[in-house]
């Protein structure tokens, strides 16, 4: 279970609070500046057209606003979202019935749709393509393919996996957004605007005091907020001042750039057991006991942007960036004391 407070992935605790935190419309949506311009325009262009928004996939790690989007998107299409994810879509059928309720200009969002069976994915290409079912009815000799026409309607695939779509469905998306990490000016941003939805009082400095340790991510701003308000009722008179959000971020073991134990852990054991690398992987996941998956897809992300982790063919390697902020000495490949 993924259940550190800097996880970028969705807990139970968070989904309530989320819905009331969503923005709804593209001016309210902090940040990732390039992809809200091109998508203004595509939106624009299709309405006045009166026609289906382009299929649009947007990736990037977890947490960034790719489920915000999507409903952004719809909202100001002014046209129904429906919602699901690839693993949910189980059989060729389930995808029909989705489709087949749509009505003209829909937005069919799928959620991970790197994990999409691959005779569902088949389905899906007329679909995008030529906005029609072929479906098989009867069986051996006698079976023949009838085509359905469908009303046309945009879908949005979101990945934190590109790399993972086939090619033929990856060039069916006739716009593909990358989501970046976000500033800590735009998470201060959305951290006091959260605050001010859930009548928070805090102050300036606080709210940039939380977005200096949320690692780039939303998600992550939203929740530590929540703890902090927490600990601000509790142990203050209410209200978020600077001191307290340190004194709170502090005690939930969140370090000033937003560096968990297991962060900790990891580059620790990286520098004390690989003397800071190269190691691979595999290896490096059973050190520290945690899936390759989540450490490439959620935590190493965020390593590599701040540059405390670089990846190379051989494995990945501590740079000197990490070893400083961990308070160790530079090795000497680095140029450093190293032990000495
Ligand atoms: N640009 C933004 N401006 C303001 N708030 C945002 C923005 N992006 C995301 N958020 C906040 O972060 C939360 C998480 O975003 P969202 O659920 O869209 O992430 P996601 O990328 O779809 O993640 P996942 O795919 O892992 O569920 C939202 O509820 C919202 O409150």
């Amino acid at each position: 279970m993924d259940d550190r407070i800097i996880s970028a992935n969705l807990m139970m605790e968070d989904a309530a609070v989320e819905l009331s935190l969503r923005p709804r419309y593209l001016a309210e949506y902090i940040g990732q500046t390039q992809v809200k311009e091109n998508l203004k325009v595509f939106i624009e262009a299709a309405k006045l057209r009166k026609e289906a928004l382009d299929h649009v996939l947007l990736y990037g790690p977890p947490g960034l606003g790719k489920t915000t989007l999507s409903n952004i998107i719809a909202n100001e299409l002014g046209v129904n979202l429906r919602t699901t994810s690839g693993p949910a879509i189980e059989r060729p059928g389930d995808l029909a019935a989705l489709l087949t309720n749509l009505q003209e200009g829909d937005v069919l969002f799928i959620d991970e749709i790197h994990r999409l069976h691959r005779t569902v994915e088949e389905v899906l290409y007329p679909a995008m393509e030529d906005f029609a079912l072929d479906i098989m009815i009867g069986k051996g000799p006698s079976a023949r393919s009838v085509r359905l026409e469908l009303p046309p309607f945009t879908l949005i695939g979101a990945t934190t996996r590109a790399g993972l779509l086939s090619a033929p469905l990856r060039d069916r998306f006739g716009v593909v957004s990358r989501l970046e990490f976000y500033t800590v000016d735009e998470l201060a941003f959305i951290v006091s605007r959260a605050s001010e939805i859930l009548g928070v009082d805090i102050v300036g400095e606080a709210a940039r005091e939380i977005a200096m340790r949320s690692r780039g991510t939303p998600r992550i701003g939203n929740r530590l907020l929540k703890r902090v308000r927490d600990f601000a009722q509790v142990r203050g008179d209410g209200i978020v001042t600077h001191e307290l959000a340190r004194y709170a971020l502090e005690l939930i073991q969140v370090d000033p750039l937003g560096l968990d134990q297991i962060d900790h852990k990891m580059l620790k054991a990286m520098i004390s057991s690989y003397r800071g690398g190269p190691v691979g992987l595999d290896t490096l996941a059973a050190t520290i006991g945690e899936e390759s998956q989540t450490i490439e897809d959620v935590y190493e992300p965020y390593l590599m942007q701040i540059g405390f982790l670089q990846r190379t063919p051989r494995g990945r390697i501590v740079t000197p960036q990490a070893y400083v902020h961990l308070g160790l000495p530079i090795p000497e490949q680095f140029g450093g004391e190293g032990g000495k």
